[in-house]
Protein backbone atom coordinates (compact mmCIF):
# COMPACT_ATOMS: atom_id res chain seq x y z
CA UNK A 1 0.00 0.00 0.00
CA UNK A 2 1.26 3.58 -0.95
CA UNK A 3 0.75 6.82 0.92
CA UNK A 4 -1.64 9.71 -0.15
CA UNK A 5 1.40 11.45 -0.98
CA UNK A 6 2.85 8.88 -3.47
CA UNK A 7 -0.59 8.06 -5.10
CA UNK A 8 -0.92 11.79 -5.49
CA UNK A 9 2.36 12.01 -7.20
CA UNK A 10 1.74 9.18 -9.72
CA UNK A 11 -1.79 10.53 -10.80
CA UNK A 12 -1.49 14.09 -10.79
CA UNK A 13 2.39 14.53 -11.14
CA UNK A 14 2.23 12.65 -14.10
CA UNK A 15 -0.15 14.39 -16.12
CA UNK A 16 0.26 17.16 -18.55
CA UNK A 17 -2.55 19.91 -19.69
CA UNK A 18 -4.19 18.32 -22.51
CA UNK A 19 -4.11 20.03 -26.07
CA UNK A 20 -6.06 23.02 -27.05
CA UNK A 21 -9.33 24.11 -28.44
CA UNK A 22 -10.71 27.69 -29.33
CA UNK A 23 -13.76 28.79 -27.73
CA UNK A 24 -16.22 31.94 -27.50
CA UNK A 25 -15.89 33.93 -24.44
CA UNK A 26 -18.83 32.86 -22.69
CA UNK A 27 -18.02 29.51 -22.06
CA UNK A 28 -14.20 29.99 -21.81
CA UNK A 29 -14.48 31.03 -17.77
CA UNK A 30 -12.77 28.58 -15.22
CA UNK A 31 -10.20 27.68 -18.94
CA UNK A 32 -6.51 28.61 -19.12
CA UNK A 33 -4.80 30.17 -21.94
CA UNK A 34 -3.01 28.26 -23.76
CA UNK A 35 -1.07 31.25 -25.77
CA UNK A 36 -0.83 35.18 -24.77
CA UNK A 37 -3.39 37.48 -26.11
CA UNK A 38 -2.71 40.39 -27.72
CA UNK A 39 -4.53 43.66 -28.25
CA UNK A 40 -5.67 43.77 -31.89
CA UNK A 41 -6.86 47.57 -31.07
CA UNK A 42 -5.90 50.02 -28.71
CA UNK A 43 -8.73 50.96 -26.30
CA UNK A 44 -9.89 53.58 -26.34
CA UNK A 45 -8.90 54.05 -30.06
CA UNK A 46 -8.61 57.72 -29.72
CA UNK A 47 -8.92 60.48 -27.03
CA UNK A 48 -12.93 60.01 -26.28
CA UNK A 49 -14.75 62.02 -23.33
CA UNK A 50 -15.09 60.68 -19.79
CA UNK A 51 -18.33 63.06 -19.47
CA UNK A 52 -20.74 64.77 -21.06
CA UNK A 53 -20.38 68.63 -21.93
CA UNK A 54 -18.71 70.46 -24.29
CA UNK A 55 -15.53 70.04 -25.79
CA UNK A 56 -12.78 73.28 -26.13
CA UNK A 57 -9.22 73.99 -26.31
CA UNK A 58 -8.15 74.66 -22.55
CA UNK A 59 -5.79 77.57 -23.66
CA UNK A 60 -9.63 79.56 -23.74
CA UNK A 61 -10.50 79.16 -20.35
CA UNK A 62 -9.19 81.74 -17.42
CA UNK A 63 -11.54 80.64 -14.80
CA UNK A 64 -13.20 83.65 -15.46
CA UNK A 65 -16.27 83.49 -17.45
CA UNK A 66 -15.90 83.20 -21.17
CA UNK A 67 -18.34 82.68 -23.93
CA UNK A 68 -17.73 79.82 -26.65
CA UNK A 69 -19.19 79.60 -30.13
CA UNK A 70 -21.01 75.81 -30.21
CA UNK A 71 -20.30 74.49 -33.91
CA UNK A 72 -21.31 70.86 -33.88
CA UNK A 73 -21.78 67.74 -32.04
CA UNK A 74 -19.74 64.67 -31.30
CA UNK A 75 -21.54 62.04 -30.39
CA UNK A 76 -20.92 58.72 -29.45
CA UNK A 77 -20.20 56.43 -32.54
CA UNK A 78 -20.69 60.04 -34.43
CA UNK A 79 -17.61 61.95 -34.26
CA UNK A 80 -17.52 65.51 -35.60
CA UNK A 81 -15.62 66.15 -38.50
CA UNK A 82 -13.97 69.79 -38.13
CA UNK A 83 -11.69 71.10 -35.95
CA UNK A 84 -12.16 73.22 -32.86
CA UNK A 85 -10.80 76.96 -32.73
CA UNK A 86 -9.92 78.96 -30.21
CA UNK A 87 -13.48 80.20 -28.82
CA UNK A 88 -15.37 77.76 -30.28
CA UNK A 89 -16.89 74.35 -28.52
CA UNK A 90 -18.47 71.07 -29.60
CA UNK A 91 -21.43 69.57 -28.12
CA UNK A 92 -19.92 66.03 -26.61
CA UNK A 93 -20.91 63.27 -24.89
CA UNK A 94 -19.25 60.12 -22.67
CA UNK A 95 -17.74 58.08 -25.39
CA UNK A 96 -17.79 60.06 -27.74
CA UNK A 97 -14.14 61.24 -29.76
CA UNK A 98 -12.13 64.19 -28.67
CA UNK A 99 -12.44 66.82 -32.01
CA UNK A 100 -9.25 68.08 -33.09
CA UNK A 101 -8.16 70.93 -31.89
CA UNK A 102 -10.21 70.63 -28.30
CA UNK A 103 -7.80 69.40 -25.37
CA UNK A 104 -10.59 69.71 -22.27
CA UNK A 105 -13.87 68.63 -21.58
CA UNK A 106 -15.95 70.99 -19.42
CA UNK A 107 -19.16 69.21 -17.71
CA UNK A 108 -22.78 70.45 -18.81
CA UNK A 109 -23.06 71.17 -15.25
CA UNK A 110 -20.59 73.88 -15.47
CA UNK A 111 -22.13 75.66 -18.47
CA UNK A 112 -24.54 77.82 -19.04
CA UNK A 113 -26.63 79.29 -22.27
CA UNK A 114 -25.11 82.04 -23.68
CA UNK A 115 -26.07 84.66 -27.22
CA UNK A 116 -23.39 82.88 -29.06
CA UNK A 117 -23.79 78.99 -27.56
CA UNK A 118 -22.85 78.18 -23.80
CA UNK A 119 -20.26 79.85 -21.24
CA UNK A 120 -18.15 78.57 -18.80
CA UNK A 121 -16.22 80.35 -16.10
CA UNK A 122 -13.80 76.59 -15.69
CA UNK A 123 -10.32 76.87 -15.15
CA UNK A 124 -7.87 75.66 -17.91
CA UNK A 125 -7.09 71.86 -17.15
CA UNK A 126 -5.79 69.97 -20.36
CA UNK A 127 -6.99 66.96 -20.83
CA UNK A 128 -9.72 66.86 -17.89
CA UNK A 129 -12.52 64.61 -18.76
CA UNK A 130 -10.77 63.17 -21.78
CA UNK A 131 -9.69 59.20 -21.72
CA UNK A 132 -6.76 59.39 -23.85
CA UNK A 133 -6.49 57.27 -26.54
CA UNK A 134 -4.36 54.17 -25.71
CA UNK A 135 -4.52 54.85 -21.55
CA UNK A 136 -6.51 51.24 -21.31
CA UNK A 137 -4.24 49.31 -23.36
CA UNK A 138 -2.79 49.83 -27.06
CA UNK A 139 -2.72 47.61 -29.97
CA UNK A 140 -0.03 44.66 -30.17
CA UNK A 141 0.43 44.77 -26.06
CA UNK A 142 0.04 41.53 -24.13
CA UNK A 143 -3.12 41.87 -22.50
CA UNK A 144 -2.79 38.41 -20.45
CA UNK A 145 0.19 35.80 -20.95
CA UNK A 146 -0.36 32.13 -21.78
CA UNK A 147 -1.09 30.23 -18.36
CA UNK A 148 -3.31 32.52 -17.21
CA UNK A 149 -6.56 31.73 -15.49
CA UNK A 150 -9.26 33.11 -16.85
CA UNK A 151 -13.12 34.12 -15.03
CA UNK A 152 -16.10 36.55 -15.83
CA UNK A 153 -13.52 39.56 -14.93
CA UNK A 154 -11.33 39.12 -18.20
CA UNK A 155 -13.29 38.64 -20.69
CA UNK A 156 -14.25 42.55 -21.02
CA UNK A 157 -10.54 43.15 -21.24
CA UNK A 158 -10.13 40.69 -24.10
CA UNK A 159 -13.45 41.03 -26.43
CA UNK A 160 -12.33 45.22 -25.96
CA UNK A 161 -8.94 43.58 -27.32
CA UNK A 162 -11.23 42.71 -30.42
CA UNK A 163 -11.35 38.66 -29.28
CA UNK A 164 -14.20 37.00 -29.37
CA UNK A 165 -12.88 33.44 -28.84
CA UNK A 166 -10.15 32.41 -26.66
CA UNK A 167 -7.35 29.42 -27.11
CA UNK A 168 -7.17 27.14 -23.78
CA UNK A 169 -6.45 24.20 -22.75
CA UNK A 170 -9.58 21.10 -23.29
CA UNK A 171 -11.61 20.12 -20.67
CA UNK A 172 -11.13 16.64 -19.73
CA UNK A 173 -13.82 14.18 -21.18
CA UNK A 174 -14.89 12.22 -18.25
CA UNK A 175 -16.28 8.64 -18.76
CA UNK A 176 -17.92 7.07 -15.61
CA UNK A 177 -18.85 3.43 -15.42
CA UNK A 178 -20.65 1.94 -12.62
CA UNK A 179 -20.45 -2.05 -11.58
CA UNK A 180 -22.35 -4.13 -10.22
CA UNK A 181 -24.90 -6.58 -10.23
CA UNK A 182 -26.76 -4.73 -7.18
CA UNK A 183 -27.10 -1.40 -9.55
CA UNK A 184 -29.96 -0.02 -10.99
CA UNK A 185 -30.95 3.74 -11.69
CA UNK A 186 -32.76 6.11 -9.27
CA UNK A 187 -35.56 6.33 -11.33
CA UNK A 188 -37.06 3.24 -11.55
CA UNK A 189 -40.53 2.32 -11.09
CA UNK A 190 -40.00 0.25 -8.24
CA UNK A 191 -37.03 -1.06 -6.31
CA UNK A 192 -36.40 -4.69 -5.15
CA UNK A 193 -34.65 -4.74 -1.47
CA UNK A 194 -31.49 -6.28 -2.77
CA UNK A 195 -30.58 -3.67 -5.22
CA UNK A 196 -28.96 -0.50 -4.67
CA UNK A 197 -29.67 2.93 -6.19
CA UNK A 198 -26.35 3.64 -8.49
CA UNK A 199 -26.16 6.94 -7.01
CA UNK A 200 -22.09 7.31 -6.96
CA UNK A 201 -22.29 8.43 -10.45
CA UNK A 202 -24.80 11.57 -9.98
CA UNK A 203 -22.25 12.68 -7.08
CA UNK A 204 -19.24 12.09 -9.55
CA UNK A 205 -20.80 13.72 -12.67
CA UNK A 206 -21.54 16.69 -10.44
CA UNK A 207 -18.46 16.89 -9.25
CA UNK A 208 -16.67 16.79 -12.56
CA UNK A 209 -19.32 19.29 -13.88
CA UNK A 210 -18.19 21.75 -11.58
CA UNK A 211 -14.13 21.47 -11.94
CA UNK A 212 -15.35 22.38 -15.32
CA UNK A 213 -14.94 18.90 -17.06
CA UNK A 214 -17.22 17.13 -19.11
CA UNK A 215 -18.82 13.82 -17.63
CA UNK A 216 -20.06 11.22 -19.83
CA UNK A 217 -22.24 8.46 -18.03
CA UNK A 218 -21.82 5.14 -19.00
CA UNK A 219 -24.27 3.65 -16.97
CA UNK A 220 -23.59 0.54 -15.18
CA UNK A 221 -22.27 -2.75 -16.09
CA UNK A 222 -22.79 -6.37 -14.17
CA UNK A 223 -19.80 -8.31 -12.37
CA UNK A 224 -19.17 -10.17 -15.33
CA UNK A 225 -16.20 -10.12 -17.17
CA UNK A 226 -17.78 -10.17 -20.84
CA UNK A 227 -20.44 -7.25 -19.30
CA UNK A 228 -17.39 -5.36 -17.84
CA UNK A 229 -14.87 -5.67 -21.41
CA UNK A 230 -18.39 -4.58 -23.34
CA UNK A 231 -18.85 -1.68 -21.09
CA UNK A 232 -15.49 -0.47 -21.17
CA UNK A 233 -15.53 -0.46 -24.92
CA UNK A 234 -17.69 2.32 -24.69
CA UNK A 235 -14.57 4.72 -22.86
CA UNK A 236 -12.64 4.40 -25.98
CA UNK A 237 -12.51 8.49 -26.53
CA UNK A 238 -12.03 9.76 -22.88
CA UNK A 239 -9.22 11.75 -21.08
CA UNK A 240 -10.32 10.06 -17.92
CA UNK A 241 -11.78 6.40 -17.19
CA UNK A 242 -13.89 6.40 -13.73
CA UNK A 243 -14.68 2.91 -12.54
CA UNK A 244 -17.19 2.51 -9.38
CA UNK A 245 -17.11 -0.83 -7.46
CA UNK A 246 -15.24 -4.32 -7.92
CA UNK A 247 -12.33 -2.59 -6.78
CA UNK A 248 -11.59 -5.02 -3.46
CA UNK A 249 -10.26 -8.48 -3.09
CA UNK A 250 -14.33 -10.06 -3.39
CA UNK A 251 -14.87 -12.93 -5.90
CA UNK A 252 -16.89 -10.46 -8.24
CA UNK A 253 -14.26 -7.74 -7.86
CA UNK A 254 -13.54 -7.91 -11.32
CA UNK A 255 -12.57 -4.69 -12.50
CA UNK A 256 -8.82 -4.64 -12.22
CA UNK A 257 -8.58 -8.21 -14.39
CA UNK A 258 -11.15 -6.09 -16.71
CA UNK A 259 -8.93 -3.30 -17.08
CA UNK A 260 -6.00 -5.35 -17.54
CA UNK A 261 -7.61 -7.15 -20.51
CA UNK A 262 -8.36 -3.77 -22.26
CA UNK A 263 -4.64 -2.52 -21.98
CA UNK A 264 -4.33 -0.93 -18.84
CA UNK A 265 -0.60 -0.74 -17.59
CA UNK A 266 -1.62 -0.87 -13.49
CA UNK A 267 0.43 2.21 -11.27
CA UNK A 268 -0.98 1.34 -8.18
CA UNK A 269 -3.36 -0.74 -6.27
CA UNK A 270 -4.22 0.36 -3.16
CA UNK A 271 -3.53 3.27 -0.86
CA UNK A 272 -2.89 4.48 2.63
CA UNK A 273 -6.32 6.07 2.91
CA UNK A 274 -9.55 5.59 4.75
CA UNK A 275 -12.20 5.26 3.20
CA UNK A 276 -10.80 4.72 -0.69
CA UNK A 277 -8.23 2.39 0.62
CA UNK A 278 -8.61 -0.21 -2.71
CA UNK A 279 -8.02 2.78 -5.76
CA UNK A 280 -6.68 1.07 -8.78
CA UNK A 281 -4.96 3.70 -11.10
CA UNK A 282 -3.00 3.08 -14.18
CA UNK A 283 -2.95 4.10 -17.79
CA UNK A 284 -3.59 3.08 -21.39
CA UNK A 285 -2.40 4.97 -23.82
CA UNK A 286 -3.08 8.66 -22.71
CA UNK A 287 -5.60 7.70 -20.97
CA UNK A 288 -5.90 8.12 -17.31
CA UNK A 289 -8.35 5.10 -15.17
CA UNK A 290 -8.78 5.14 -11.76
CA UNK A 291 -10.60 2.49 -10.23
CA UNK A 292 -12.53 3.74 -7.34
CA UNK A 293 -14.00 2.08 -4.62
CA UNK A 294 -17.70 0.91 -4.38
CA UNK A 295 -18.34 2.34 -1.56
CA UNK A 296 -20.05 6.16 -1.72
CA UNK A 297 -18.02 8.05 0.62
CA UNK A 298 -15.03 6.67 -0.35
CA UNK A 299 -15.77 7.10 -4.07
CA UNK A 300 -16.08 10.17 -3.04
CA UNK A 301 -13.33 11.13 -1.39
CA UNK A 302 -10.91 9.47 -3.86
CA UNK A 303 -12.86 11.84 -6.54
CA UNK A 304 -11.62 14.75 -4.01
CA UNK A 305 -8.14 14.33 -3.28
CA UNK A 306 -7.14 12.71 -6.58
CA UNK A 307 -9.64 13.04 -9.49
CA UNK A 308 -10.23 16.96 -9.02
CA UNK A 309 -6.55 17.81 -9.16
CA UNK A 310 -6.09 15.21 -12.21
CA UNK A 311 -8.67 18.05 -14.17
CA UNK A 312 -7.51 20.95 -12.69
CA UNK A 313 -3.82 19.76 -13.66
CA UNK A 314 -5.46 18.58 -17.07
CA UNK A 315 -7.06 21.79 -18.19
CA UNK A 316 -3.73 23.92 -16.61
CA UNK A 317 -4.84 24.57 -13.47
CA UNK A 318 -2.61 24.36 -10.50
CA UNK A 319 -3.09 21.50 -8.82
CA UNK A 320 -1.73 20.47 -5.80
CA UNK A 321 -2.67 18.01 -3.23
CA UNK A 322 -5.30 19.37 -1.49
CA UNK A 323 -4.14 19.69 2.41
CA UNK A 324 -7.07 21.97 4.16
CA UNK A 325 -7.42 24.53 6.39
CA UNK A 326 -6.63 24.90 9.93
CA UNK A 327 -9.45 24.62 12.02
CA UNK A 328 -10.63 23.73 16.13
CA UNK A 329 -12.02 20.11 16.27
CA UNK A 330 -14.99 20.22 18.48
CA UNK A 331 -14.76 16.60 19.96
CA UNK A 332 -11.69 14.56 21.44
CA UNK A 333 -10.35 12.39 18.72
CA UNK A 334 -8.47 9.09 19.38
CA UNK A 335 -5.03 7.88 17.88
CA UNK A 336 -5.58 7.75 14.42
CA UNK A 337 -4.52 3.68 12.59
CA UNK A 338 -2.07 3.49 9.69
CA UNK A 339 -4.11 4.70 7.13
CA UNK A 340 -4.53 8.34 6.14
CA UNK A 341 -8.38 9.18 7.88
CA UNK A 342 -10.53 11.58 5.76
CA UNK A 343 -12.94 12.17 8.38
CA UNK A 344 -17.00 13.43 7.50
CA UNK A 345 -17.27 16.52 9.81
CA UNK A 346 -19.68 19.11 9.96
CA UNK A 347 -18.79 23.47 10.52
CA UNK A 348 -20.55 24.22 13.69
CA UNK A 349 -20.19 27.54 15.92
CA UNK A 350 -20.57 31.04 14.29
CA UNK A 351 -18.52 33.07 12.47
CA UNK A 352 -14.99 33.57 13.64
CA UNK A 353 -15.84 31.03 16.26
CA UNK A 354 -15.77 27.94 13.99
CA UNK A 355 -15.12 24.64 15.13
CA UNK A 356 -15.40 21.12 13.05
CA UNK A 357 -17.83 18.51 14.38
CA UNK A 358 -16.77 14.33 12.93
CA UNK A 359 -19.55 12.92 12.32
CA UNK A 360 -20.56 9.92 14.65
CA UNK A 361 -20.76 7.54 11.90
CA UNK A 362 -17.82 7.34 9.16
CA UNK A 363 -19.14 4.04 7.72
CA UNK A 364 -18.26 4.70 4.18
CA UNK A 365 -21.48 4.06 3.09
CA UNK A 366 -23.56 6.16 4.65
CA UNK A 367 -24.85 8.52 2.34
CA UNK A 368 -26.64 10.52 4.80
CA UNK A 369 -23.47 11.44 6.62
CA UNK A 370 -21.79 12.68 3.23
CA UNK A 371 -24.86 14.59 2.27
CA UNK A 372 -24.91 16.51 5.66
CA UNK A 373 -20.69 16.61 6.21
CA UNK A 374 -19.05 20.29 5.30
CA UNK A 375 -15.79 18.65 4.35
CA UNK A 376 -13.07 16.28 6.03
CA UNK A 377 -11.08 16.27 8.93
CA UNK A 378 -8.10 14.94 7.81
CA UNK A 379 -5.65 13.06 10.17
CA UNK A 380 -2.54 11.55 8.97
CA UNK A 381 -1.39 8.10 9.09
CA UNK A 382 -0.79 7.23 13.06
CA UNK A 383 -1.91 11.00 14.06
CA UNK A 384 -1.68 11.08 17.86
CA UNK A 385 -4.95 11.62 19.80
CA UNK A 386 -5.74 15.24 20.40
CA UNK A 387 -8.40 17.05 22.98
CA UNK A 388 -11.23 19.57 21.89
CA UNK A 389 -10.17 22.48 20.59
CA UNK A 390 -6.82 21.56 18.63
CA UNK A 391 -6.54 22.61 15.43
CA UNK A 392 -7.14 20.20 13.01
CA UNK A 393 -6.84 19.97 8.97
CA UNK A 394 -9.95 20.64 7.63
CA UNK A 395 -10.51 19.99 3.96
CA UNK A 396 -14.52 21.77 3.04
CA UNK A 397 -16.42 20.42 0.07
N1 LIG B 1 -12.28 -8.69 2.66
C1 LIG B 1 -12.25 -7.40 2.37
N2 LIG B 1 -13.38 -6.79 2.02
C2 LIG B 1 -13.37 -5.48 1.73
C3 LIG B 1 -12.18 -4.77 1.81
C4 LIG B 1 -10.99 -5.44 2.16
O1 LIG B 1 -9.90 -4.84 2.26
N3 LIG B 1 -11.07 -6.76 2.41
N4 LIG B 1 -12.21 -3.44 1.56
C5 LIG B 1 -13.44 -2.76 1.86
C6 LIG B 1 -13.35 -1.40 1.43
S1 LIG B 1 -12.32 -0.42 2.33
C7 LIG B 1 -14.09 -0.91 0.42
S2 LIG B 1 -14.05 0.76 0.07
C8 LIG B 1 -14.98 -1.75 -0.37
C9 LIG B 1 -14.78 -1.43 -1.83
O2 LIG B 1 -15.06 -2.50 -2.55
P1 LIG B 1 -15.35 -2.52 -4.07
O3 LIG B 1 -14.66 -1.44 -4.79
O4 LIG B 1 -15.08 -3.89 -4.53
O5 LIG B 1 -16.87 -2.15 -4.14
P2 LIG B 1 -18.13 -3.09 -4.25
O6 LIG B 1 -17.93 -4.29 -3.45
O7 LIG B 1 -18.48 -3.24 -5.67
O8 LIG B 1 -19.18 -2.15 -3.57
C10 LIG B 1 -19.07 -1.76 -2.24
C11 LIG B 1 -20.39 -1.11 -1.80
O9 LIG B 1 -20.65 0.03 -2.58
C12 LIG B 1 -21.88 -0.09 -3.25
N5 LIG B 1 -21.77 0.53 -4.58
C13 LIG B 1 -20.98 0.11 -5.59
N6 LIG B 1 -21.17 0.90 -6.66
C14 LIG B 1 -22.06 1.83 -6.32
C15 LIG B 1 -22.66 2.92 -7.00
N7 LIG B 1 -22.34 3.20 -8.27
N8 LIG B 1 -23.54 3.66 -6.31
C16 LIG B 1 -23.86 3.39 -5.06
N9 LIG B 1 -23.34 2.37 -4.36
C17 LIG B 1 -22.45 1.60 -4.99
C18 LIG B 1 -22.10 -1.57 -3.38
O10 LIG B 1 -23.44 -1.88 -3.59
C19 LIG B 1 -21.56 -2.05 -2.04
O11 LIG B 1 -22.49 -1.86 -1.04
O12 LIG B 1 -14.73 -3.12 -0.11
C20 LIG B 1 -14.65 -3.46 1.26
N10 LIG B 1 -14.53 -4.85 1.36
O1 LIG C 1 -11.56 2.35 2.20
MO1 LIG C 1 -13.07 1.75 2.21
O2 LIG C 1 -12.91 2.89 1.08
O3 LIG C 1 -12.74 2.33 3.88
O4 LIG C 1 -14.62 2.08 2.75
Amino acid sequence: MITVEEAFKKIVGTANPLDTESLPLHVASGRVLAAPIKARRSQPGCDMSAMDGYAVRSNDLTGGEISFTVIGESAAGNPFQGTVKSGEAVRIYTGAAIPSGADQVVIQENTGPSDVGIFTDEPAQPFANIRSAGYDFTEKQTLLEAGSFLSPRSFGMIASGGHGQVMVHRAPKVAILATGDELVRADQPTFLPHQTVSSTTSQLMALISDCGATPIDLGQAGDTLPALKKALLLAQDADILLTIGGASVGDKDLIQEALNNKGMTLNFWKVAMRPGKPLIFGTHSKQYIMGLPGNPASAFVCALVFLRPLIDKMMGRPAPLPTGVALPVATNLPENGPRQHYMRARLIGTPGARQVDPAVSQDSGHLSVLAMSDGLIIRPPHAPAVQAGTMVPFLPF
